[in-house]
């Protein structure tokens, strides 16, 4: 499992749809109490749930995340497992500590995103279409000042990866998924 995560903005959804495109692995749909954003499909960017609905499924982990509600369920696993062995998913970083924490250690590989200028992470956010509002709220969140720094349950096994320049990002994933897929020699 590849394991995708940083703070808001860093690229972690761009890093999974590469990984989709290039590497056939298909994406965990998580769930969501969170709006959609515009061009957001249900079902597959993820499970727009609402507060009741959500309780509804069998989570493995579930989060806050600057006051909506997140999880990944062991359906939404199961229905990625079925499709290929090697799947992505994109959490924030407490998600990725448990699933880190969780997995045996030879199944999980984990990409952490950052960038060099924290603050071309507000751009990017523009460009992506986010209301200048839910940036400004995501950006003042104690979930952005956390998810800031690499954390310490993540330190010994992440992949860093400073996402500046895509061309780069894209040869860094590659080389990271090259060596975690190559059969190991005893
Ligand atoms: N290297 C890059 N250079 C410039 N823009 C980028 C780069 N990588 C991604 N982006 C753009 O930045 C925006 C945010 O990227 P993305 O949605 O992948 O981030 P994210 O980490 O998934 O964010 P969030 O956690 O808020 O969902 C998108 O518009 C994306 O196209
Ligand atoms: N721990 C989990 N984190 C998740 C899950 N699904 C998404 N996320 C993370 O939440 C934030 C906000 O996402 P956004 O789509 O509103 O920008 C981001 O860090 C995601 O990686 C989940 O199931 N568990």
């Amino acid at each position: 499992m590849f394991v995708v995560t940083g703070n808001t903005g860093t690229g972690k959804t761009s890093v999974t749809k590469y990984l989709n495109d290039f590497f056939e692995m298909p994406k965990v749909i998580t769930h969501t109490t969170r709006k959609p954003r515009e061009g957001e499909m249900d079902q597959v960017d993820y499970y727009f749930e609402s507060a009741d609905s959500f309780k509804q499924n069998h989570f493995l982990e579930q989060v806050d995340y600057n006051g909506n509600q997140y999880g990944s369920s062991k359906e939404g696993l199961e229905r990625a497992f079925e499709k290929n062995p090697l799947i992505t998913i994109v959490l924030d970083t407490k998600g990725a500590a448990t699933y880190l924490e969780a997995l045996p250690e030879d199944e999980v590989v984990v990409m952490y995103l950052t960038v060099s200028k924290e603050r071309d992470l507000y751009q990017r956010l523009v460009k992506r279409g986010d209301d200048v509002q839910s940036i400004n709220s995501r950006l003042s969140s104690e979930e952005f000042v956390r998810d800031a720094q690499l954390p310490a349950a993540l330190a010994a096994k992440a992949h860093v990866v400073v996402n500046d320049d895509w061309e780069e990002t894209k040869r860094k994933v590659d080389a990271i998924v090259k060596q975690a897929i190559q059969p190991k020699v005893d």
